[in-house]
């Protein structure tokens, strides 16, 4: 038991002096952060930032030239903007595609696939319906099945709400933040939106663009997801959104 605490306390992501660039472009310089076992960082920034392009480094779906990324988490998986599903298979058949890879039977792939497709909001009737008979929303929550129900220890998700209307939004949110919970499931998270960020992570990292994407501030958060209601996420969004450094990386206008 001790020794399954000491090992997961050593589930960390650590990005130390990162920089990137495309051809002659410098994207990213210096980015340095630590994400613990349990926690959430999400990355802020305008659009253009290297908010994406520093999710894609550390998930090793782009290739590290300058700093270093160590990942010592037991297993990772994903969830776009886009839900990216498979159109020739169906949604269990989706959902259970980490399981497939595991070597798990078909019998107990369906079975996993089926309880976290409900827990995830999706019907009988539609587990065998092909993505293209999926509304935007079905297929989210598919995407979002398929990403948890390998049990990660880490998840990396790029604005997997952004496309979503206000309800399913908040439902989705509340599932994660009980993965998050319950199984001590690490996320990187990027997001635009301010109050998103507040309302999920443990600390925020706000990348600025100009005249290189950095990080120009952290912000952490104690309170406990779970209690962040409306009022603190208007509250904590307010004071951020009066402090300089974010007037000035998001350009925004004082009125
Ligand atoms: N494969 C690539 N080759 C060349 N340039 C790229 C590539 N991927 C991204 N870029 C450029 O890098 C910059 C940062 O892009 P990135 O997608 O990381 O930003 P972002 O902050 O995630 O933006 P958004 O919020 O709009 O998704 C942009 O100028 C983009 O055009």
């Amino acid at each position: 038991m001790e020794i399954n605490n000491i090992k997961s306390q050593k589930e960390q992501l650590i990005v130390q002096n990162v920089s990137h660039s495309f051809g002659f472009s410098d994207i990213l310089k210096d980015i340095s952060f630590t994400l613990e076992k349990g926690k959430v960082t999400s990355i802020v920034g305008p659009s253009g930032g290297g908010k994406t392009t520093l999710l894609h480094l550390c998930a090793k779906l782009l290739t590290l030239e300058t700093g270093k990324i160590k990942n010592s988490f037991t297993s990772s998986s994903f969830a776009f903007q886009e839900a990216r599903l498979l159109p020739w298979k169906n949604v269990l058949d989706n959902i259970s595609l980490g399981l497939k890879a595991k070597g798990i039977k078909k019998e107990k792939r369906e079975e996993e696939a089926k309880a976290i497709a409900l827990k995830f909001g999706l019907e009988e009737d539609d587990f065998y319906k092909f993505p293209k008979d999926l509304s935007g929303g079905m297929k989210q929550r598919v995407s979002f099945a398929r990403a948890l129900v390998i049990n990660p220890s880490l998840l990396f998700l790029d604005e997997p709400f952004s496309a979503l209307d206000i309800g399913l939004k908040k439902e989705l949110q509340t599932l994660l933040i009980k993965q998050i919970e319950e199984k001590q499931l690490s996320v990187l998270f990027i997001t635009h939106d301010l109050m998103e960020a507040i309302k999920l992570s443990d600390e925020i990292l706000v990348l600025k663009a100009e005249p290189v994407g950095h990080i120009i501030k952290k912000f952490s958060f104690d309170l406990p997801k779970i209690q962040r209601d409306n009022k603190f996420v208007y509250e904590q969004t307010a004071k951020l959104l009066s402090d300089e450094t974010i007037i000035n990386t998001f350009e925004l206008e004082l009125k």
